[in-house]
């Protein structure tokens, strides 16, 4: 039954990594060995019945590049992170530690082999390739990459870099943070991926070999390649990083005995050594394994090198290589215990990050003061100090190299004051240049802001420009797409028509002809009648001419009989009448004289007697001045005027007369009753004295009382006849009668002129007619023979409309639309001054807030660090 070996971890820290690789059975192990190793990975490995469980196993069949993938790739990572981290491989001669180090042939260094390219470089040659790739892939302002290369032969320290082979063995030392430091030790400057492989033939090549009876090529020295990593960046925040990680690649020397390897004299002390230090380290892993406090470090410079890397602040590896024959079964189990014992080794990494380079200097710079006030302390206080010889040694050495170092670091110092003078000139120029160049960016910048705005205000005018243009794009399109719809209706009705319009021209054509004549005919037919028109207007004009003449001469005539005959006469009528009532009025002037003789008219008689004398004043007047109204018209109106007058004048006597009458009606009343008194009187006459003389007397007296008493009451009755009828009878009545015999007698004149001129018209009239007669008889017939004419024509018109192809329909024709499509943009757009305006009013506050945001590089200010770029800078 297998037995398990190894176990799980228990500590806490970073533990060290364990794998184990299994070489392939050389040619001579094959024939008489049996494989007594097995693998079964991905952790387990079994040696005959021994099982041991590691981080990870390789078989036979891994190759370089296996190995290297898993134990070394994640370890660039770590030191160009800052880490210290070392792999070291153990196990016995000819197991295949250097072909997994180094790689390759033994006899690599002397020959062509190519470690870029071939599958048997080993892990020095492509971590230093995956570092330098890693390096390009960073983003870091700066990086350095230092080799060293030593072996450690018989306890003896060798630089394998130094040119020189007599080199004596180097010191080892402990700095300050207690790490080891091994003094005039070359680091060297590698620049990419094969000044390495330089290095690495190099120091191979040096590299003591020594020829044992177990591996002809078999390295009895141990060797350790370091490179040392630092980068420079600069962080997010400004500050400046330093970063510095380095990989010590150990390939101890093989971990057989002594016994076995045959070996003899200088060989079995090369042998103790060589155990001695694989001893110690092996103690050391046990111990730190065991978690002891004590850890025997300084017992080997093989573990005071690897100090670090055991426990210490590195990542480590431990590959061990075992061989798979049973010849090798013994030291294969040795490899395998020591390199699970290693497995509970734990590590405390930390990171090597300074913030920058002058922080350090001054750290050790007052580490050093601090140092000398320490040291001179301790001198006052005691007249001296004891310390053994070789520890005094050590720190007299200590003390050289740190004032080198310091020595170093002042010069440095020196050399970086120097230069931060340099700078700062450097610096107050730039400062100036800075300075004007802040005026001008400013300047630039204000510029720019008013920039800003104008580009706003352009682009806000350019939008609203492009919308303004797009929705009449928009309508423009849709408008194009109906016309094109209505052209398309449009067009093809028109073709049909063409089509139809170009066949009735064609028959219309054929038409015409007999059209024409018929219209020339027609035509001539009218000329006649306009002849005989334009005749008989001239016959009329002559016919009408000779009439108005011989109308107007009657009418003179006519004028002149009436002033020299008929209006004498009616001047005689009217002085007759005149006369009769002058006699009237006369009559009535003497009846109102008798009346007043015999004592019946009062003294208002007589006033109104006189009343009456300006009547016939004026009617005297009117006789004596007849022959001033020769002219008819003017004389009867005047006379009606005065007339009216003399109606008035006779209203008012009229008045006062019925004043007289009332009177006179008492007198007759007074009359009346006296008459009958006599009527008595006559009767008692009458019985008393009827046949007397007195009685006949007084009888003779009634009766002639009678007789004037009925001859008063008739003229009184007179008297209030006229006056009842006082303005018909004496004004209107006279009046009326002049007027109505005058209208009489012109009317019987004008009947019988008109008489005379309607019969003389009528005779012109008559011939008129007849001509006129004539003439509508002969258009009458002209106008039938038009008629046939037309008539004709309509005919052929119809006969045309029925050979003509009437036009077909072919669509609604499309209604016709207005569009309120502008023109031009001003139309419809706000002017740009306008529009400005708006922009401003609404954007105020945006506009007032208008910021530049850009920065100036700082590149460009080291272009103005000479004079003449600066001269530059101001002319721009
Ligand atoms: N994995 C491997 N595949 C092929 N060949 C190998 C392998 N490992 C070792 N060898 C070969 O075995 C031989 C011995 O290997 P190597 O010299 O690397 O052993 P070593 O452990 O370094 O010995 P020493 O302790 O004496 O230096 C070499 O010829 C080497 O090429």
């Amino acid at each position: 039954m297998s037995q398990l070996y190894g176990g799980s971890r228990k500590k806490t820290g970073q533990n060290v990594k364990v794998v184990v690789r299994v070489r392939p059975m050389a040619n001579e192990e094959s024939n008489s060995n049996q494989i007594i190793v097995s693998c079964n990975p991905p952790q387990e490995i079994q040696a005959k019945d021994k099982k041991y469980t590691f981080d990870r196993v390789f078989s036979a069949n891994s190759s370089q590049t296996d190995i290297y993938n898993y134990v070394i790739k994640p370890m660039v990572n770590d030191v160009l992170a800052g880490y210290n981290c070392t792999v070291f491989a153990y196990g016995q001669t000819g197991s295949g530690k250097t072909y997994t180090m180094t790689g390759g042939d033994p006899d690599a260094a002397n020959n062509n082999f190519e470690y870029l390219i071939d599958e048997r470089s080993g892990c020095i040659p492509r971590i230093a390739t995956h570092i330098f790739e890693q390096l390009g892939l960073m983003n870091i302002c700066g990086f350095s990459v230092k080799v060293s290369f030593l072996e450690l032969y018989n306890e003896e320290v060798r630089d394998l870099l130094n040119n020189d082979i007599s080199t004596s063995s180097l010191n080892l030392y402990i700095d300050l943070k207690g790490s080891v430091y091994i003094q005039h030790l070359n680091e060297v400057d590698v620049f990419n991926s094969k000044d390495i492989y330089e290095l690495i033939r190099k120091g191979t090549l040096k590299r003591r070999t020594a020829s044992t009876l177990l591996n002809n090529h078999s390295s009895r020295s141990h060797s350790v390649f370091t490179i040392t990593v630092s980068t420079q960046e600069i962080t997010a925040t400004g500050l400046e990083v330093l970063k510095t990680g380095k990989i010590n690649l150990v390939d101890l020397a093989g971990s057989e005995n002594i016994a076995k390897s045959g070996a003899k004299d200088k060989r079995v002390q090369e042998m103790a050594n060589i155990n001695r230090s694989l001893l110690t380290l092996g103690r050391v892993i046990t111990l730190l394994a065991e978690n002891n406090k004590h850890i025997p470090y300084r017992e080997s410079k093989l573990t005071r090198i690897l100090q670090d890397s055991l426990g210490g602040n590195c990542k480590t590896c431990i590959i061990g290589t075992v061989c798979p024959a049973l010849s090798s079964f013994e030291e294969t189990l040795n490899t395998l215990e020591y390199a699970s014992r290693a497995r509970n080794i734990k590590n405390n990494p930390v990171l090597n990050k300074h913030e920058a380079k002058t922080q350090m200097i001054q750290d050790l710079t007052n580490e050093i003061e601090k140092l000398k006030k320490d040291l001179e302390a301790e001198r006052s206080r005691h007249s001296g100090v004891y310390v053994a010889k070789d520890n005094w040694d050590q720190l007299n050495q200590e003390l050289s190299m740190k004032s080198n170092i310091l020595s170093h670091k002042n010069s440095a110092i020196a050399n970086l004051t120097s230069r931060i003078e340099e700078l700062e000139t450097v610096r107050e120029i730039k400062t100036k240049q800075h300075e004007n160049m802040l005026q001008i960016f400013q300047k630039t910048k204000q510029r720019l802001k008013d920039q800003k705005v104008s580009m706003l205000k352009q682009e806000y005018a350019l939008k609203y420009y492009l919308n303004t243009l797009e929705e009449n794009h928009n309508t423009a399109s849709d408008l194009v797409q109906k016309l094109t719809n209505d052209r398309n209706v449009l067009q093809n009705k028109l073709e049909s028509q063409y089509h139809n319009q170009h066949a009735n021209e064609k028959i219309i054509k054929h038409q015409s002809s007999a059209i024409g004549n018929t219209i020339n005919s027609a035509l001539m037919s009218v000329e006649a009648i306009t002849n005989m028109w334009q005749d008989y207007q001239s016959d009329s004009k002559v016919m009408f001419e000779s009439a108005i003449t011989k109308l107007n001469n009657d009418t003179t005539d006519v004028i002149k009989n009436w002033t020299t005959a008929v209006q004498p006469k009616i001047h005689s009528q009217f002085e007759d009448l005149v006369q009769t009532i002058k006699s009237s009025t006369q009559h009535i002037q003497n009846n109102i004289g008798n009346l007043d003789q015999r004592g019946l008219v009062t003294t208002d008689s007589e006033n109104a007697s006189s009343s009456f004398e300006p009547i016939s004043q004026f009617l005297d007047d009117l006789s004596n001045k007849k022959d001033l109204y020769s002219n008819a018209d003017q004389s009867l109106d005047v006379m009606i005027a005065r007339v009216q007058k003399s109606k008035e004048n006779s209203k008012e006597h009229l008045r006062k007369l019925a004043l007289c009458s009332d009177e006179t009606r008492q007198h007759i009343i007074d009359q009346e009753a006296m008459l009958k008194f006599l009527e008595k009187i006559k009767g008692f006459v009458k019985d008393e004295s009827k046949n007397t003389l007195q009685a006949v007397r007084v009888k003779e007296c009634v009766t002639k009382v009678e007789k004037e008493h009925q001859l008063t009451k008739d003229k009184l009755n007179l008297i209030s006849e006229i006056c009842c009828k006082n303005e018909e009878m004496l004004i209107e009545k006279v009046y009326n009668e002049v007027q109505h015999n005058i209208e009489k007698d012109f009317h019987n004149y004008l009947t019988e002129e008109t008489t005379l001129i309607r019969n003389s018209q009528s005779e012109a009239l008559s011939s008129l007619l007849e001509t006129n007669r004539t003439l509508t008889n002969r258009i009458t017939a002209n106008l039938s023979e038009i008629d046939n004419h037309f008539r004709t024509i309509e005919e052929l018109r119809t006969g045309i409309e029925q050979e003509l192809i009437p036009v077909k329909r072919t669509g609604d024709t499309p209604k016709q639309t207005f569009v309120n499509f502008p023109k031009k943009l001003t139309d419809v757009a706000l002017p740009r001054t306008l529009l400005l305006q708006k922009f401003e009013e609404e954007h105020q506050e945006d506009l007032q807030n208008v910021s530049i945001d850009f920065s100036i590089s700082e590149d460009l200010f080291d272009d103005f660090g000479t004079e003449e770029q600066s001269e530059r800078l101001d002319n721009s």
